[in-house]
């Protein structure tokens, strides 16, 4: 019933205004799938490879399609996915490109879904997935690759720890969101949002640190739950591998490996972080070691472009004691079942998983369903925007369904 009897793939817009790669499943029994892949603006450099998206097309069309149509099962991911490398031919899908990979990876489990008429989370996690839901991470002030002329930190993140629902977090992190856009008026900072719909002001990070601690305070009163914040620093991107230092640009500061592993603990120490992505260059192993020692009772470190998805580097990083967490992008290593690997050696392994969203997305909601499937604490995408909200009300649908 699953066999994939078409797959078609075409251009679409992502919210950036770029083209992206969509792809359609179809099954001999009807079964459909449609899923578009994402696209990063700070990337890590170990990333699988999006190639421009008419060549990525053209590529998959050649090389997976044919070796799919007529043999593969959708509601086999484990074969639909080795497939896709097996075609590719090499190990960071530089020959389909990560995007036609990732897009046809989705599309084909939730054509795999809808033969079996289950939620995609259910098909993909098993019948016992659908209680327990991510904390959603809402940024809610950004700058870095992700807006112009704003904060160095990339991402300041609301994170809704105490909600005693999904739905109640999703809200509290719009709430945070809105109070923030008041408190930077009144500090005569009135502001645009960035990529991923954040406010992006032209102020440094001790600002923003100030701005979203009282935001965070004030809903907190309101909702009567915790909530706390975290951040994603991206510090790949402020990285000067020749000075060996990490560049503030705005706040004019400049901080070697040692000051910055000092600077990240001491904002855990004053602002109760919950999270920290990032904080380190994404080669240094040590650096994120050092920190995880220091402040890793206390927080989550999370490796972004540190592990980028992958189990080669997450293997690395459990040997080393680096990080205690690991973002998950299916689009940084090509297919949903690596994904899945990603996760299942994490969890193993105590790291905590968090889904995330890319700064450039569109209105697919498989992150949703991957992060019910896989029990993980956490998903990142974003708090308001439509392609962020597509994420956010999938999964108050999956709750409610559940219920
Ligand atoms: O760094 C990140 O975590 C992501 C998503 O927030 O950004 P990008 O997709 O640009 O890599
Ligand atoms: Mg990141």
């Amino acid at each position: 019933m699953t066999l994939i009897t078409d797959i078609r793939l075409r251009r679409i817009l992502d919210s950036r205004g770029n083209p992206t790669v969509e792809a359609d499943v179809v099954t001999e029994s009807g079964g459909f799938g449609r899923a578009a892949a994402p696209s990063g603006a700070s990337t890590g450099e170990y990333e699988a490879v999006e190639r421009p998206p008419t060549e990525a097309i053209a590529a998959a069309r050649e090389h997976a399609v044919p070796r799919l149509v007529g043999e593969a099962y959708a509601g086999n991911q484990r074969e639909v996915d080795s497939i896709l490398r097996a075609a590719d031919g090499t190990d960071d899908f530089s020959e389909i490109g990560a995007n036609s990979a990732v897009a046809i990876s989705m599309a084909a489990a939730k054509a795999g879904a809808d033969v079996l008429g289950a939620p995609l989370f259910q098909h993909l996690g098993g019948t016992f997935r659908g209680e327990n839901f991510p904390t959603p991470l809402g940024n809610v002030v950004g700058g870095g690759e992700h807006a112009a002329d704003a904060t160095d930190i990339q991402e300041f993140l609301a994170a809704p720890v105490g909600a005693p629902s999904v739905e109640d977090a999703v809200f509290a992190n719009a709430a945070v969101h809105a109070e923030v856009a008041d408190l930077l008026e009144e500090r005569g900072h009135p502001s645009g949002k960035g990529d991923e719909g954040a406010w992006a002001p032209s102020i440094d990070d001790s600002e923003a640190f100030e701005i979203v601690d009282e935001a965070v305070s004030t809903v907190q009163d309101d909702v009567g739950f915790n909530i706390g914040f975290g951040l994603d620093v991206a510090a790949a991107e402020m990285y000067d591998a020749d000075s060996e230092t990490y560049e503030y640009e705005s706040a004019g500061v400049s901080r070697d490996t040692e000051e910055q592993i000092e600077y990240i603990a001491e904002l855990v120490d004053e602002y109760d972080l919950v999270y920290v992505e990032d904080p380190l260059d994404e080669d240094d192993y040590d650096a994120f070691a050092e920190l995880t020692d220091e402040v890793g009772d206390q927080t989550l470190i999370c490796g972004d472009d540190l592990f980028v998805t992958n189990t080669d580097r997450l293997v690395d990083g459990i040997d080393r004691g680096a990080a205690n967490s690991i973002l998950i992008k299916p689009n940084q290593i090509g297919t949903l079942s690596d994904a899945f690997d990603a996760i299942e050696l994490a969890t193993q392994n105590g790291y905590d998983s968090v889904i995330s969203h890319r700064s450039g997305e569109t209105e697919d909601t498989t992150i949703a369903h991957l992060a019910v499937a896989t029990d993980a604490p956490f998903i990142k995408t974003g708090a308001v925007g439509g392609e962020r909200t597509a994420k956010l009300n999938e999964l108050i649908r999956i709750a409610d369904d559940a219920t």
